[in-house]
């Protein structure tokens, strides 16, 4: 469903799981940090909105989208999550370089949920322009770092 047709941060909090017990690693790139800091405001709110204590949800940044995927696998290597969550922003530009990163790290992300012992949570925003990206990072289409909360916190109990 396009996300045109479903808020991102409209969700039923009724099944979402307590999460006072849980502990969560947030890898946020710092490219696009205007929309990635949205994303990590929106994740970190969402996921203390349900019981999470901020000092069980542990920030780390990277330069960019294609570092998520080394700084989530550390991050789940290190065995005090349970779960984590990845934040980026990836906008088209002039040349098919966009292409290869949303691919490379949406790739790199998969493959991680393959051997990690914990659930690794997909926040990348991969977009036109930067409206897209305004739109879906808290505003009138909802906050993707919302939904990587509550996903996350769901995982975490599979
Ligand atoms: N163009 C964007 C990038 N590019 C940088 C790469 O993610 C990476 O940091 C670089 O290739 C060095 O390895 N990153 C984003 O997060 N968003 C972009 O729009
Ligand atoms: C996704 C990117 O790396 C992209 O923003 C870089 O822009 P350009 O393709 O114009 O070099």
């Amino acid at each position: 469903m396009a996300t045109a047709l479903h808020n991102l941060s409209d969700y039923d909090t009724e099944k979402v799981p307590d999460a006072s017990n849980m502990c969560f690693g947030i890898v946020v790139a710092e490219w696009n940090k205007e929309i990635t800091g949205a994303l990590l405001n929106g994740a970190v709110s969402t996921l203390e909105k349900h019981g999470a204590l901020p000092e069980n949800i542990h920030v780390k940044t990277v330069p960019g989208s294609f570092e998520l995927i080394y700084g989530a696998r550390q991050m789940s290597l290190n065995g005090n999550y349970d779960a984590v969550i990845i934040l980026g922003c990836v906008i088209r530009g002039e040349t098919p370089h966009f292409d290869y990163i949303c691919e490379g790290v949406t790739y790199g992300i998969a493959r991680l949920n393959t051997t990690s012992e914990i659930p690794i949570i997909f926040g990348l925003l991969t977009t036109e322009d930067l409206q897209q990206a305004k739109d879906r990072s808290g505003g009138r289409l909802g906050n993707k770092g919302d939904e990587c909360a509550v996903d996350a916190i769901k995982m975490a109990k599979f």
